[in-house]
């Protein structure tokens, strides 16, 4: 994809309600956090400032608000969150190629001069969704391969930069859409640790085997003892995987 180093590609998720957790949180990492997910729950409970805050610590941000709505109106959302400088930010694909479309042609009209486009990414289908939901809960008759590989072609037909899937779904959607297509993927855990609510998990070293670009880690991360070391031992492990 690019030649950014491990840690740089990993996304530590800062999934909590204040900006005091969050910044503490950040403190405890000691300058070793690269790029953070600033979810619904942050963004809700600490606002724009928040934002702020971090990128003067110098730490790159993806706004994760999961936008879904017409057109017109994620359209007017995606010009105010390019406005706020983050690395990226993504839009549900079920919501349409109209609505991707608005997406990305409002950012580039919000974009100041000099700025750099924020990537716009897709969400396929959520981690926490198996196919035994996708059938007999939210009505889709298809496989999670069909349509995870779906989603991911209307998003690079609506001009997206990539999408946020589980690692399982990347040989296929690097398949269908491109080595260049990027894929932001959650759903990361130890095999014997808890899996939470997510449902189609990998560990990091295999997520970055099946060739995720970026990885999005919360909880397992968040809620070590040391958070910092944490991070450090996936960084090992996964840099030692990667020369072998
Ligand atoms: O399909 C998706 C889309 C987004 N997420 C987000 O990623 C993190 C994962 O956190 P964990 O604690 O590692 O489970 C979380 O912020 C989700 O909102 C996702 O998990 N799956």
């Amino acid at each position: 994809m690019n030649n950014l180093s491990i840690r740089d590609r990993i996304i530590v998720a800062l999934d909590v309600p204040t900006e005091k957790e969050a910044l503490d949180l950040v403190a405890r990492f000691e300058g070793e956090l690269r790029f953070v997910k600033v979810g619904m729950e942050l963004f809700y409970g600490a606002g724009y400032p928040i934002i702020e805050k971090l990128q003067k610590l110098g730490i790159k941000i993806f706004l994760d608000l999961k936008l879904h709505d017409i057109p017109n109106t994620v359209g007017r959302a995606a010009a105010q969150l390019t406005k706020m400088g983050v690395e990226m930010f993504n839009v549900h694909v079920a919501g349409g190629i109209q609505m991707m479309e608005e997406a990305r042609n409002q950012i580039e009209k919000n974009l100041a001069v000099g700025q750099k486009r924020p990537l716009l990414i897709g969400v396929t289908q959520l981690t926490s969704t198996d196919e035994k939901i996708l059938h007999e809960q939210i009505g889709i008759p298809y496989s999670m391969e069909a349509i995870v590989t779906h989603y991911a072609k209307l998003a690079k037909k609506a001009g997206l930069d990539g999408v946020v899937s589980s690692p399982l779904d990347v040989p296929k959607i690097k398949g269908a859409c491109g080595i260049d297509f990027l894929t932001v993927t959650p759903g990361i855990r130890f095999l014997n640790g808890d899996h939470h609510d997510q449902k189609r998990i990998t560990t990091p070293e295999q997520a970055f085997q099946f060739g995720s670009d970026y990885i999005v880690v919360g909880r397992m991360i968040t809620e070590a003892k040391e958070p910092a070391k944490q991070l450090e031992e996936i960084v090992r492990n996964v840099e030692k995987q990667i020369l072998n």
